[in-house]
C-alpha cells in the first residue's frame, strides 16, 4: 500500500448512542491517524469519547458514520463474521481488567487466542514474546500465583501472541501501583522502540500518558490536538484547560 504509514485511520467518525430524546453524541467527526509503529495515548475529561474512540478505531463497536481503516481496510464494509475476525487475527487488546483464565497456566493463557483461532504458535516467536515480558520463569504458574503486574504482562503477552498490527490498551496501568504500572509502560514503549509494535493506549493518567510518543487529546467528542514528547506536566495542564477530568 504506497505512502501508507497509519495503522489506523478514522475519516469523519460520529457515534450517537440511543435514539430520540435520549440519544447521546460521543464522538463529533473524529478525524486522525494512528501511526504505524508509534506509542500513541489518548486523553480527554471524563465522557469526552475515549473508550467510545477506542471501541469504534479497534472494530468493537460501530460507528453511527464515517470510516475506520486499519492498514487498507475498511471496517464498516466488514460483516461480524469478518469483523470477529479481524479483531482476533490483527488486533491485540489489553484492559485494565487482565480478564486471564484462573484455570490455565501462564503459557496457555497466552497461547489462547492462538487455540480460538484453531492455529498452533510458533516457537521462535513464543519465545520472543515471553522473553521480552519477562516472563520465562512462570510459564507453569497460574494467574493466583502472580502479581497485578505480572499477570498484566502475561495480558501483553496474550495480545501479542498473534502479531497483531496495534495492540489497544484500555487503562492497562489502571489497577496498578505506580512502581509496577510504570514497569508494564516501559514496556509496551519498547514493544514499540525496539519490536516496532504500534500501540494505542486510552487513560486518564498524565504520567502513562508521557511514556507515549504522542498523545491525542479529545474534548467533548472532538479530536482537538495532538502533543509530540509529551510530558506529565505538560500533559496536564492541557488536561486542566479542557475541563474537568
Ligand atoms: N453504551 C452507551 N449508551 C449510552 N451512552 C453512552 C454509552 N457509552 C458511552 N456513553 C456516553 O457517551 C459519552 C462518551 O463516553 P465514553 O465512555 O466514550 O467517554 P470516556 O472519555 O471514555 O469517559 P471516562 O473517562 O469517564 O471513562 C458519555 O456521555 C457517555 O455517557
Amino acid at each position: 500500500m504506497v505512502g501508507q504509514d497509519h495503522a489506523v485511520r478514522l475519516a469523519g467518525v460520529t457515534k450517537v448512542y440511543g435514539a430520540g430524546d435520549s440519544a447521546v453524541t460521543a464522538l463529533r467527526g473524529v478525524s486522525l491517524e494512528l501511526r504505524r509503529g508509534r506509542f500513541t495515548a489518548v486523553m480527554g475529561p471524563s465522557g469526552s469519547g475515549k473508550s467510545t474512540f477506542l471501541h469504534c478505531a479497534a472494530g468493537l463497536d460501530r460507528p453511527t458514520s464515517g470510516s475506520v481503516l486499519l492498514g487498507g481496510t475498511e471496517l464498516s464494509g466488514l460483516k461480524e463474521k469478518a469483523l470477529t475476525e479481524l479483531r482476533r487475527d490483527r488486533i491485540g487488546f489489553v484492559f485494565q481488567a487482565y480478564n486471564l483464565v484462573p484455570s490455565l497456566t501462564v503459557l496457555d493463557n497466552i497461547t489462547l487466542p492462538l487455540r480460538f483461532a484453531g492455529r498452533t504458535a510458533d516457537a521462535a516467536w513464543l519465545r520472543e514474546i515471553v522473553g521480552r515480558v519477562g516472563l520465562d520463569q512462570h510459564l507453569k504458574r497460574r494467574p493466583n500465583q502472580l502479581s497485578g503486574g505480572q499477570q498484566q504482562r502475561v495480558a501483553v503477552a496474550r495480545a501479542l501472541v498473534s502479531r497483531p498490527e496495534v495492540v489497544f490498551a484500555d487503562e492497562p496501568t489502571g489497577a496498578l501501583d505506580m512502581r509496577t504500572g510504570a514497569e508494564v509502560l516501559t514496556l509496551l514503549r519498547r514493544l514499540v522502540d525496539e519490536a516496532g509494535q504500534t500501540v494505542v493506549m486510552v487513560t486518564h493518567d498524565p504520567v502513562a500518558a508521557a511514556h507515549a510518543h504522542s498523545v491525542l487529546f479529545l474534548a467533548d467528542g472532538r479530536f482537538v490536538e495532538e502533543m509530540p514528547s509529551p510530558t506529565p506536566e505538560r500533559v496536564a495542564a492541557r488536561m486542566t484547560t479542557l475541563g474537568e477530568w
